[in-house]
């Protein structure tokens, strides 16, 4: 355990936003709830996995790679607290659990690569039938995966600070940064990263509808650090690259496959047409856990969430006339044809995406 603090103490400087984390003492996974920034910064904490199963189908959590850490920590939460005298009997406590982690969201790919990643842990030791050795063990996994995510991203930003220029003007959709990882960020990481290296940058976060993550999460995490921003409607790209007010945009994603088909939030996909019209460059950032390795971008399943999340702000104010209809997916879908890169924590992926995914993750093509 000592090792796994040392490793986290070398990482404070990326800790400036800490929104997840395992409290040591207590033996307690812990989470700021995203669904109440910027109004409140309230951290949450449980032993009980079907807790966090419920802060990631509600949000409070949410984040491709932050599900992922969290998922992985609900599965540890349910191993180290199981009540079982018997490693099968644990086995099928776990087992009960991975099903409620992975039935919470379907579209963000790093939910289900961390519970395998867990489970295989599990069954790598099974043969020990040695219960506290396999909770040990399982639990120090999920601290790796967190710990992972940090480095990932900071290595990404590494890679993704390249791409940018001094006097850079980025878009960005949604919220990708410390609030959606376990810290540092994915495509706000890379932003984060060149303004640390001295870049001067400027960021229009568009607000994005239904939930507003830009507007309450990433504009939140810019003006904690300083770095220039302005918040702008989803439907404003078209405008800025027209009016030359934008150099590029970067965004998150929460499933791409080998071809390099890449699901993330709804607009994504016109605020890449808006760019790749004006030849402006449409990049994403994502870390490999976030790559289904599928050839086939009909394996991606898009998350159709509530209609009052449309109809009504923040669950709060009703924009529309009483009894209205919404259809409201939580993603959609961007072609390869018109992603300038991916950037991955092992480097940036270009086109053809199929033949370079495999090199960068199997060696070959
Ligand atoms: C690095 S976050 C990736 C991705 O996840 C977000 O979705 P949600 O807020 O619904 O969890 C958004 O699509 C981000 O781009």
């Amino acid at each position: 355990m000592e090792d796994i603090r040392n490793e986290l103490d070398k990482l404070e400087e990326y800790l400036k936003i800490k929104p997840l984390y395992w409290d040591f003492d207590k033996g307690e996974f812990v989470w700021i709830d995203t669904r109440l920034i910027p109004w409140k910064e309230l951290y949450r904490s449980t032993k009980d996995y079907h807790r966090v199963a419920q802060a990631i189908k509600e949000m409070e959590i949410r984040g491709a790679p932050a599900i992922g850490v969290s998922a992985a920590y609900g599965l540890a939460l349910a191993t180290i607290y199981s009540n079982a005298s018997k490693v099968d009997d644990l086995l099928k406590d776990v087992k009960e659990a991975y099903n409620v982690l992975a039935s919470t969201r379907p579209t963000a790919y790093n939910l289900f690569w961390a519970l395998n990643r867990l489970w295989n842990v599990i069954l790598s030791n099974y043969e020990k039938n040695d219960l506290e050795d396999i909770k040990q063990n399982v639990l120090n996994e999920a601290h790796r995966v967190y710990i992972e995510d940090i480095k990932n991203n900071v290595n990404m930003g590494k890679y993704g600070s390249k791409i940018i220029e001094n006097n850079s003007r980025i878009i960005t959709h949604c919220n990708t940064g410390a609030l959606a990882t376990a810290g540092f960020g994915t495509a706000l990481g890379v932003i984060r990263y060149a303004f640390y290296e001295g870049k001067s940058i400027h960021v229009y976060a568009d607000e994005t509808r239904p939930l507003l993550q830009g507007a309450r999460l990433t504009i939140w995490e810019l003006k904690k650090e300083g770095i220039p921003s302005t918040l702008v409607v989803d439907g404003a790209s078209g405008l800025l690259f027209s009016k030359n007010m934008a150099d590029l945009a970067i965004v998150g994603a929460d499933r791409i496959t080998l071809t390099g088909h890449v699901a993330n939030k709804i607009g994504t996909f016109n605020l890449a047409l808006a760019a790749n019209y004006h030849k402006k460059p449409f990049y994403v950032a994502a870390p490999t856990s976030t790559v289904h390795p599928t050839e086939n971008p009909n394996d991606i399943v898009i998350e159709e969430r509530s209609q009052d999340e449309v109809t009504n702000i923040m669950g709060k104010l009703n924009i529309t006339v009483d009894g209205t209809e919404a259809f409201n997916p939580a993603f959609d879908i961007t072609p390869p044809e018109i992603v300038e890169g991916i950037i991955t924590e092992k480097g940036i992926v270009k086109k053809p995406y199929l033949n370079n995914f495999k090199a960068l993750l199997y060696g070959r093509q």
